[in-house]
């Protein structure tokens, strides 16, 4: 349990955008969940918010084709499911249009206040993650990444996973930090909702609109 259990569990669906001139105002603090296709991206969003099917998870990578759009009971404050990279079974074409508006997105969501770059933790730092580090170091962007699916590894290993995307994202001069996490076991939740409350309200306090008895 965190203190901010609460904020999580009040996630709710607002929209789904093909393209940044149909997301939300672009008002307040949202975070965005980045990853390969079946890194577990809608899991992980599902455990962070206790909610079963918020975000729709599939046994069949590419599912997550739009950019998810969820609120919290807090001013303004969303998390963002963003399209999962590289479906193989999609054409080209439809596979470059999804690219050109994730990355409007990336590039130009002001409320954008860090991205969740999630990778499974037996595949990490693929082509993808390494554009995306470059994307964050170059647009001083905060990233944290999750190691999903840390259950199918043994402690030892988890761990110098770990280590070493730390060391990866540290030598490329990211502002990023990394963490295990598991949906079966629950390793690595807390830290997750900690991270988030930091980067939703803690971070951004002057963009919560003071009460008019405050
Ligand atoms: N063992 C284990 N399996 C997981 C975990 N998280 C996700 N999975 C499985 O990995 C597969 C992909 O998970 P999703 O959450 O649908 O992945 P996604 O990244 O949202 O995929 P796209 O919709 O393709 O973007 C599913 O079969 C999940 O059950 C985990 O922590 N542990």
């Amino acid at each position: 349990m965190t203190p901010y259990d609460s904020i999580f569990q009040s996630a709710h669906f607002i929209k789904s955008a093909e393209k940044l001139s149909q997301c939300p105002l672009d008002q307040g603090v949202e975070v965005a969940f980045a990853g390969r296709s079946n890194a577990g991206k809608s899991t992980a969003l599902n455990t962070l918010t206790n909610q079963r099917k918020l975000a729709r998870t599939s046994k069949t990578p590419g599912r997550t084709q739009l950019i998810n759009c969820f609120g919290l009971n807090l001013d303004d404050r969303r998390l963002i499911d963003l399209p999962g990279y590289g479906f193989a079974k999609v054409p080209i074409e439809m596979k470059k249009v999804w690219q050109a508006h994730m990355q409007d997105y990336l590039m130009n969501r002001r409320s954008l206040a860090g991205v969740v770059l999630v990778m499974d933790i037996r595949h990490p730092l693929k082509e993808f993650d390494e554009m995306m580090l470059d994307w964050a170091k170059s647009n001083n962007m905060k990233v944290h990444v999750l190691l999903t699916k840390s259950d199918k590894l043994k402690r030892g290993p988890a761990k110098s996973t770990q280590l070493s995307v730390k060391q990866t994202l540290k030598k490329q001069g990211v502002d990023g930090s990394v963490q295990t996490f598991s949906a079966l076991n629950g390793d690595g939740v807390e830290e997750l909702r900690i991270k988030l409350a930091e980067w939703l309200v803690f971070d951004n306090l002057d963009s919560i609109p003071l009460s008019p008895n405050a």
